[in-house]
Formats: C-alpha cells, structure tokens, sequence
C-alpha cells in the first residue's frame, strides 16, 4: 500500500479519556462486518460501479483522444463546473503543480494554462472571458445533471464570447463537455447547449456522483492537462479494492479501520468537526475535495460531523491553538509526505545571522518532516485524537489510493450512522428557492 494510517493517537492507551477504548473501537468495527459483506458483493455483481472504476481501462482511449484533439494549439485550458464536478479534478491538476505558485509539476516545455473556474462571481466570469484570448482557449465544460446553474451561466457566457469574437464556427473545437449521456424523459441543458453547437462531449458515468467521480474522466481530464498519467492513479485506487477484497475483516481494512475511529469518536467522544491537515501544497485541495465527500454524504438526518480543510505547516499559526487547547472536539488526520533531505539547504552562516543555529545545514524539507512528528505528538500530549497517514512516495499512485481509501471510508461511515451516502436532498430546497428569486 503506497502509505500507512497509525491510529495510536485515537485510543485510550495513546491518548487517554478523548480516546477510544480498544473493545469500544472493536464494537464500532463489528458494526461495519456486514457492510463489508454487501460491499464485496456490489464489487462482484458490479452493482456499485466506484468499486470498479479503478479497473476500468475502456474509458482512457476516447478520453485522451478528445482532450487531445481539444488542446491542439491552445495556451490555456478553462476547466467549468463545480462541486464534485471540479474538486476531483483540482485535487489531481494540484499533484502536477496546478495551483502552487512557482510549479509546473513535473511537465517540461511550454505547456497549457490551467484553469478552474468553481465559483460563480459576476466579476471574475467577466474579466476571465474579456482577457482570455479566445482562440487560444479551450473550454471544458462539466456537469453531471447538466442543470447546474452556475455550470450553465459559465458556459453560455463564455459561447456568447465566442460568438461575439467570430469564433461561433470553431465552437465545436475549442469546446468540450462532461455530462451524463441522454436519457429518456430527463432534461439536460448542457448536452443540449453542447449538441446544438456541435461540441463533442464526453459522457459522465451515470452510476457515479459528482464528489465520487475523481476518478472518473471528471478527474482525470484534469490528469491529461497536467501531464499525469490517469492509468497511474487507478492503479493506486486498485490497491485500495484489491485490500478490501482480501480483507475479511473490517479490522485488517483501513478505511474500515478510520470510519470506526471517525464514527465512533463521534458517538462516544463528541468528536464533531474533522480537520484533514495535509503536509504539502500538491494535497491542498484534496482536503477541500475531502470536505464535499464527507459533509455532502454524511450531514444528513441529524447526524454527520463537521469536515475542516487545513494544511500543513501554515494553519500551525492559524488552527493549531484551537485543535491544541479548545474546545475537545476535533479529529485532526495528519497527510505527511515526508520530505526530510529535500528542498533547499540552509547554509550554517545565515542560520546563525537569524538565530536559528537548529537550522543550519538543515533543508526546508528537514524542518517540514519535524514538524509533520511534532503535530501529531503534540496533538497526542494534549490528549487530542489525532491519526497520522504516512505517505510513501507523493505521485499519481499514491493520491490515487488516497482517494479510494477516503471514498471508502466515508461509505463505511455513512453506515455506521444509518445514513444514505450517495444522495444530498437538503441542497435542493436552496436550489428551489433561488429559481423561485429569478422569477422562474
Ligand atoms: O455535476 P453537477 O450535476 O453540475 O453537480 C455539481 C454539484 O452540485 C450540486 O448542487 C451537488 O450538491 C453536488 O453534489 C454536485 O457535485
């Protein structure tokens, strides 16, 4: 497995009182033998098709082959769509540099600008499509539903810009869409827009929600764009399925294993809020990513508990107090690549100027991976629950079992809070009432 969960920080011998009791941890992973169960057989009937995903291959070809024709001569690829029709996709284009100031990953050459557009803002949408020079621009355009408004406005405005630029003939070049394939008697307003400017889409698994989708072209279109092999990242998916087919018991499976801590501290310890503290700027947004999974699957029903999405080292002097000395509340999931011996080395002479002799000789890597040990045992002589994920080596394989395992965790979780993890119903009344504001 490309990285190791210690959990000795959420147990009562690690920990004390804010820690579970090993017999109470074992209770919660009992709880979860059945869902185990039912899970192996939705792999094998091929009922749950997230579980499969990671094996699928069939998808890659027209995949590249689409984002391949699309970036012929472009400078910059726009990326529209949000929620879980952005994060996956943002989490992956970040492990390539995407969104790290001073980083183009691991690509030489010129190669195209990234861009994500998740937010609709008035301003930005404006100023975007007016600097943006539109034929050197290519647009990829993602909705599940194809009814998401934000979605529809980012693509319409940025057609109309095309039109206006006297670019309407090209539209079906310098255009691509994600959505779900037609289905009878249901309304999809992006494949319409699509079909009726000729603008090639490619489809959307329908069998899987947007924040599931990561690993579907949703995701790694945005693999393709930061020159990330797809292939790479569900081999690492692999790993994780391949762990949950041989394990028989959720005590040897560790998303089990962290549903079981997350729930049970929960339940037990009034644990609410889930703080995912990655050590690195590449896995900025898979903790923002991990927000939507956990809050959109879980918050329902009265239950679910609070995902925070922090990083390391920088919230040390922003969060750390808090998680350190208020309020016993929290479950800090500590990401740490490692990285001792890398990075730049501090010559003795300036350390001594800046009365920082600890540091001389050291790399900014050496002073990251101490401070990736002295969180967790902080967290742990303060009595506070915390788990470490050690990382192997940070690359496609690594992140691609990292969103499995959280994937997986958090379905193992929604079970043990009788939950349904796949559905969102409370976002739709804000859904309602905001075309009911547009007169509609
Ligand atoms: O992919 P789409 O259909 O455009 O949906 C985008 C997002 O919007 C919705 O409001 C849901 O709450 C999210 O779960 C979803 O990921």
């Amino acid at each position: 497995m490309a990285f190791k969960q210690g959990i000795e920080g959420c147990l009562e011998q690690g920990i004390g009182a804010g820690g579970l009791s090993a017999d109470v941890l074992d209770q919660y992973l009992e709880k979860l033998g059945p869902r185990m169960h039912s899970l192996h057989e939705a792999y094998e009937s091929g009922s749950l098709p997230i579980l499969r995903v990671a094996e699928r291959r069939d998808d890659i070809e027209p995949m590249r082959e689409a984002f391949g024709k699309l970036t012929e001569g472009a400078k910059t690829i726009v990326f529209f769509g949000t929620g879980g029709s952005s994060l996956g996709g943002q989490t992956i284009a970040q492990l390539g540099g995407w969104g790290i100031p001073g980083d183009n990953g691991d690509r030489t050459g010129p190669n195209p600008r990234t861009r994500f557009y998740d937010n609709l803002d008035a301003r930005t949408l404006e100023r975007a499509l007016a600097n943006l020079d539109l034929e050197t621009t290519r647009f990829i355009l993602i909705s599940k539903s194809g009814g998401t408004p934000e979605t529809l406005v980012q693509s319409m405005a940025a057609l109309q810009a095309v039109r206006h630029a006297g670019l309407e003939d090209k539209a079906n070049q310098l255009f691509l869409g994600l959505t779900e394939p037609a289905q009878d008697g249901k309304k999809n307003g992006l494949r319409d827009l699509c079909d009726a400017f000729g603008i090639p889409t490619l489809p959307h698994d329908t069998g899987i929600g947007g924040r599931f989708s990561a690993l579907t072209n949703t995701g790694l279109l945005a693999a393709l764009a930061r020159g990330i092999d797809p292939v790479e990242i569900r081999e690492g998916a692999s790993q994780v399925v391949s762990a949950l087919m041989s394990d028989k018991n959720p005590t040897d499976f560790a998303p089990a294993i962290g549903a079981a801590l997350q729930i049970g501290l929960a339940k037990e310890k009034g644990v609410k809020a889930t703080v995912m503290l990655p050590y690195s700027d590449r896995l900025g947004r898979f903790a923002a990513w991990f927000v939507q999974l956990w809050g959109e699957s879980l918050g329902k029903s009265g239950e679910g508990t609070t995902p925070v999405a922090a990083q390391g080292p920088v919230d040390q002097h922003s969060q750390l107090q808090l998680y350190l000395d208020g309020a016993e509340q929290h479950l800090i999931t500590v990401l740490r690549p490692g990285g001792a011996g890398t990075g730049p080395r501090i010559a003795p002479d300036l350390a001594k100027t800046a009365h920082a002799d600890y540091l001389a000789g050291k790399t900014a890597g050496d002073l990251v991976a101490a401070q990736q040990k002295a969180i967790p045992q902080a967290l742990i002589d303060a009595g506070r629950a915390v788990r470490t994920i050690d990382i192997e080596t940070l690359d496609a394989k690594a992140l691609g079992a990292l969103l499995m395992h959280f994937v997986l965790e958090t379905i193992l979780s929604a079970h043990l809070l009788d939950v349904d993890p796949f559905d969102q119903p409370a976002v739709e009344a804000g859904k309602v009432l905001t075309r009911k504001y547009l007169g509609a």
